[in-house]
């Protein structure tokens, strides 16, 4: 059974509380129970986590290191700033899927540039919370690649 990792960034634990037109009304709390509920769907093991700390995230991503087969990354605000989980990832060598909510192309300059994705296997964004579900389904296609 494969074991999936889920990690959230800054701010995400507001999901849904602010800013609907652009994250819209879901929860951080209602996207990990779809998750849960596909992760059971796939036959897959899944942990789901938040921290807005960019130290708590480094040490999530270092202990799934021989733990974990695949992480799907929504690393909020720290996507565009963060050599630290870029370096993480790499030394990690577990397969990560970058994620966003938002479609990060459209919008402000600063959220174009990604140092995860310098380093991920793909990128998943625009789609909402349907989009952490998507990253599910491409990482458990390549586990079985
Ligand atoms: O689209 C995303 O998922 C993203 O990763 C999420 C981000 C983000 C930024 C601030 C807050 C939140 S969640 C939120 C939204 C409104 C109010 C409070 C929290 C997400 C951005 O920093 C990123 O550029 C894009």
């Amino acid at each position: 059974m494969h074991s999936l990792l889920i990690l959230n960034g800054p701010n995400l634990n507001l999901l849904g509380l602010r800013q609907p037109e652009v994250y819209g009304r879901t929860t951080i709390a209602d996207v990990e129970a779809m998750c849960r509920a596909h992760a059971e769907t796939l036959g897959v093991s899944l942990d789901f986590a938040q921290s807005n700390h960019e130290g708590a995230l480094i040490d999530a991503i270092h202990a799934a290191r021989g733990t974990k087969d695949g992480i799907i990354l929504n690393a909020g605000a720290y996507t565009h700033t963060s050599v630290a989980l870029m370096d993480a990832i790499s030394s990690a060598e577990v397969p990560t899927i970058e994620l966003h909510l938002s479609n990060v192309h459209a919008r402000e300059e600063f959220r174009h540039v990604s140092y995860i994705a310098k380093v991920a296997l793909g990128v998943i964004c625009g789609f909402g919370p349907r989009g952490y579900t998507l990253a599910m389904d491409a990482l458990v296609s390549h586990l079985d690649r």
